[in-house]
């Protein structure tokens, strides 16, 4: 067996590849020009959200049998076309779900409870208690939009916190409307936009979620509320953000994902109420150690002939 893992995948994942066969480990490999001679005998490909894996590229593989996501977003994946050439998807289902939840509780006390913002100003010489007098996140109301593994376990986060969570996924089937169950009040996208205070995207980009958070749809949310995208950067669109924000139609944004990663010349970067992370909330040891394990282990049942729990439908 051949794999090419072309992103920086954990220890723990390489160890399990490696008693499959071959492992061409090379975290720069997505943006090589010779990706397509490297794979052409691949029997498995493994990446995260920087390959880019198209009808093209798998076609210069007829051995490959798995791609393997080291993540959870498919954005990057033809799946259509690995589908119709008989190769299957697999991806870490859970394994960063923590972690991204835990990153938006950060950014809500970015905003609620500037520590760092505080602290640099009493380094500088100052003592202004008055301008750190924030608010409490208790009371305030959560507006998720995706109700999948993320929102979830962050809405079971947010109920602890004393917060009221309200959510809007026309595709939660009913059965899993035991969302409920974790507190989740289902409703519109509108009134999610019209009555929460932090309003956090959790669905993955395609041809119905891309500008979903547009000018219209900012308009709608109150003059206090921040929006925080863990999503993808295209579920914003970007220049409309940018304009509400400066405008303070809206108070700010916590933005883990760009629609160009990394940015170049992008103005929402010069705005003092948006704050952007390099694409790190599912980034921690814990999320990626679960993570390579995780989608190892997928790649190699799918390889040995064995039924994946993690394949794309
Ligand atoms: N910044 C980061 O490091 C990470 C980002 N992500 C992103 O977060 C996304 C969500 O991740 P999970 O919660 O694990 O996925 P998931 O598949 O468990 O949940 C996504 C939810 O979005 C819902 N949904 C789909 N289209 C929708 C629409 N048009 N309107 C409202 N809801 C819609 C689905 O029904 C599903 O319940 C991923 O697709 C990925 O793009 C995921 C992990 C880490
Ligand atoms: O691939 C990564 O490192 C980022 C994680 C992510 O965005 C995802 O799981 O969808």
């Amino acid at each position: 067996m051949k794999i090419v893992v072309t992103e920086l995948i954990w220890e723990e994942g390489l160890e399990i590849l490696r008693e499959l066969g071959e492992v061409v480990y090379d975290q720069t490999l997505w943006k090589s020009d010779n990706l397509a001679e490297i794979i052409k005998d691949a029997d498995a490909l493994i990446v995260r959200n920087q390959t880019k894996v198209t009808k093209a590229l798998m076609g210069q593989a007829p051995n490959l049998k798995v791609v393997g996501r080291l993540g959870v977003g498919l954005d990057n994946i033809d799946v259509a076309a690995a589908k119709e050439a008989g190769i299957k998807v697999v991806f870490a289902r859970n394994a960063n779900a923590i972690s991204v939840a835990e990153y938006v509780f950060s950014a809500m006390f970015s905003f609620s409870r500037p520590l760092e913002k505080a602290s640099q100003d009493v380094k500088q010489g100052n003592w202004n208690r008055k301008l750190f007098t924030r608010e409490e996140i208790y009371g305030k109301t959560l507006g998720l939009v995706g109700v999948g593994e993320i929102g979830a376990r962050l809405a079971s986060r947010a109920k602890a916190f004393g917060m009221k969570v309200i959510g809007y996924d026309p595709f939660l089937p009913p059965y899993e409307l035991a969302c409920t169950d974790i507190g989740v009040s289902m409703t519109s996208l509108e009134t999610v936009l019209a009555e929460a205070d932090y309003i956090s995207l959790h669905v993955p980009l395609n041809d119905k979620t891309r500008n979903l958070i547009n000018k219209e749809r900012l308009a709608t949310m109150k003059k206090t509320s921040y929006i925080i995208n863990t999503a993808r950067g295209g579920v914003i669109n970007e220049e409309d953000l940018y304009e509400a924000v400066k405008a303070q139609i809206i108070a700010g944004a916590a933005l883990d994902v760009l629609e160009k990663e990394p940015p170049t010349g992008n103005k929402l970067l010069e705005l003092d109420n948006i704050i952007v992370t390099p694409h790190i909330a599912g980034l921690t040891e814990e999320a990626q150690v679960r993570t390579s394990e995780l989608v190892a282990r997928e790649c190699a049942k799918v390889l040995c002939g064995q039924g994946s729990m993690c394949i794309v439908r």
